[in-house]
C-alpha cells in the first residue's frame, strides 16, 4: 500500500518536473524524471517526534545531521547554525550529546538503521537539507565488517529513500579511501577506476553510484564530496587510517615524542577542518546548474609522517618520532590516493582551500595549547 503523500510526490514526479521543497512550485527539471516503481515504504505509527523548534524560521534551509557527534558533525553544524539560525540545525546520534552539545541547539536520538523514527524526525521537523554523517571509518569498519556493512549500506538506503519521499537535498560525503590500489595515485582524478580494497571504501563508492542513480533516476539533488583525512584539534577522531595527523599534536606538545603507525613517506591527501566545513557548506549552496557532476574530489594538501613532523619540529626543535607502521592501517594508506586532483571542483563552484601545511600546523599547535590553557584553569 502506497501512502498519500508518496502518491502525490509520485505523481508530481511523473507529470509536471521536480517542485520547490517549501512552496511545490514547479522548478527547472534538473534530469530526467519516471514515475517511480517501487513501493515505498509505510509510516505505520503516529508521528510525535518533533523538535520543539519545528515552527521556526522557514526561508532557511532545514537542516538534519546524522551521525553528529563524531569528529565533524559538531563543528558543522557550528558553521550552518551561524548562516542558518541555531535552530534550523538539529544534530543527532545514536551516543550521548556532552553537556556543550545540548546547550548549542537541537539534538535528537537517531539511528540510522531505525527508518521509521528517522522519517519521523525528517518529517514532523519539516527538514529541506539531511546531511548524512553516520559511518563506520576505514580501519574500525575493516575491524567490525559487519557493522560497518550495516551502518554505511543499509542506513544509506535508508537515508536515500527519506530524503526522495521528502524531496530533500541530500549531502553524503565520500572519501579519498573510495579509491584503491588500481586507481592512479597521484593525482587521483574524479573519474578513473575505483577498486577500493576495505569495506569503508566499498561502501562509499556505492553511495556515491547509488546517489547518483537517484539523481539521474528520479531527481534527487544528491550532493557528495570526496573528503581527504580531516585535521581538527577540537574533536576525537573517529578510527580511520589519517588518525595520525591529529594523534601527533597532541603527543607532540604532551611529551615531544609520537609513534607513528605509519612509514614516514606515506604521503595522503589531508584538509584543515574548517576548510571541510567551509567546502561543504558552499557545496550545499551552490546552484544546481553550476554542478556538472553529483561526485566530486576535494583537495587542500598532501604531506607524509616525516613532512608533519619537520613542520612541527620548527615550532617544537626537540620533537621526536619513531615508527612502527601497523599492518592494516599501513597496507590502507599504501592503497589511497597520495594527491587529489580537485580541478572540476575548483572550476564548477570555485572550490579553493586556505590551509596549507604551514598554515595547519600553526594553528592545531595554537588550538591545542589554548584548550590545554582552558581546561587547566576550569
Ligand atoms: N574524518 C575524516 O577524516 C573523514 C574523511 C573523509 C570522509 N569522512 C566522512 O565524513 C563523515 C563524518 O566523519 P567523522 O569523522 O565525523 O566520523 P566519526 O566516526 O567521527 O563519526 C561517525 C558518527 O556516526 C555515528 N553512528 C554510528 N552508527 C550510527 C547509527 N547506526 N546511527 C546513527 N549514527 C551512527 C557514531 O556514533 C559517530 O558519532 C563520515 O561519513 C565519513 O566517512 C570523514
Ligand atoms: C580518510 C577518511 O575517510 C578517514 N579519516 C579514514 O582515515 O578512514
Amino acid at each position: 500500500m502506497m501512502s498519500a503523500h508518496m502518491m502525490l510526490w509520485q505523481l508530481r514526479a511523473a507529470t509536471k518536473g521536480s517542485f520547490c521543497r517549501r512552496c511545490y512550485r514547479p522548478q527547472p527539471q534538473q534530469g530526467p524524471l519516471r514515475p517511480l516503481t517501487w513501493s515505498p515504504r509505510q509510516l505505520d505509527r503516529k508521528e510525535t517526534n518533533s523538535c520543539p523548534s519545528a515552527t521556526s524560521n522557514t526561508e532557511y534551509p532545514r537542516v538534519f545531521i546524522t551521525g553528529g557527534l563524531g569528529q565533524l558533525g559538531v563543528g558543522l553544524a557550528q558553521l550552518l547554525r551561524k548562516h542558518f539560525g541555531r535552530n534550523n540545525v538539529i544534530l543527532s546520534d545514536i551516543k550521548k550529546p556532552p553537556d556543550e552539545v545540548l546547550n548549542s541547539g537541537p539534538f535528537v536520538y537517531a539511528d540510522v538503521l531505525d527508518y521509521k523514527n528517522l522519517r519521523e524526525l525528517v518529517v514532523n521537523n519539516r527538514i529541506t537539507w539531511l546531511i548524512h554523517y553516520s559511518a563506520l571509518l576505514s580501519a574500525i569498519g575493516e575491524a567490525n565488517v559487519t557493522l560497518a556493512r550495516s551502518v554505511n549500506i543499509t542506513g544509506l538506503h535508508n537515508v536515500l529513500d527519506i530524503a526522495l519521499e521528502n524531496s530533500l537535498r541530500l549531502f553524503v560525503p565520500s572519501t579519498i579511501g573510495a579509491f584503491g590500489p588500481s586507481s592512479p595515485r597521484n593525482p587521483t582524478p574524479d573519474l578513473c577506476i575505483q577498486r577500493p580494497r576495505t569495506i569503508y571504501g566499498v561502501s562509499k563508492v556505492h553511495t556515491e553510484l547509488m546517489g547518483e542513480y537517484y539523481h539521474h533516476k528520479y531527481g534527487l539533488d544528491f550532493r557528495c564530496l570526496r573528503y581527504p583525512g580531516i585535521i581538527s584539534a577540537d574533536s576525537e577522531p573517529g578510527g580511520g587510517t589519517t588518525d595520525y595527523a591529529i594523534q601527533i599534536f597532541h603527543d607532540a606538545l604532551a611529551t615531544a615524542k609520537f609513534t607513528c603507525y605509519l612509514r614516514p613517506d606515506t604521503r595522503l591527501p589531508m584538509m584543515h577542518v574548517r576548510d571541510c566545513h567551509r567546502a561543504t557548506l558552499e557545496f550545499l549552496q551552490a546552484p544546481a546548474e553550476r554542478l556538472s557532476m553529483r561526485t566530486y574530489n576535494i583537495g587542500a594538501m598532501s604531506f607524509t609522517p616525516n613532512e608533519l613532523a619537520c613542520e612541527i619540529r620548527k615550532h617544537l626543535p626537540s620533537f621526536e618520532v619513531t615508527y612502527a607502521p601497523d599492518a592494516v592501517r599501513q597496507g590502507i594508506a599504501d592503497s589511497w590516493p597520495m594527491s587529489f586532483d580537485d580541478s572540476n571542483a575548483q572550476g564548477d563552484w570555485g572550490w579553493k582551500a586556505e590551509f596549507q601545511l604551514r598554515e595547519l600546523v600553526e594553528d592545531m599547535l595554537r588550538s591545542i595549547k589554548e584548550q590545554k590553557k582552558n581546561a587547566a584553569v576550569s
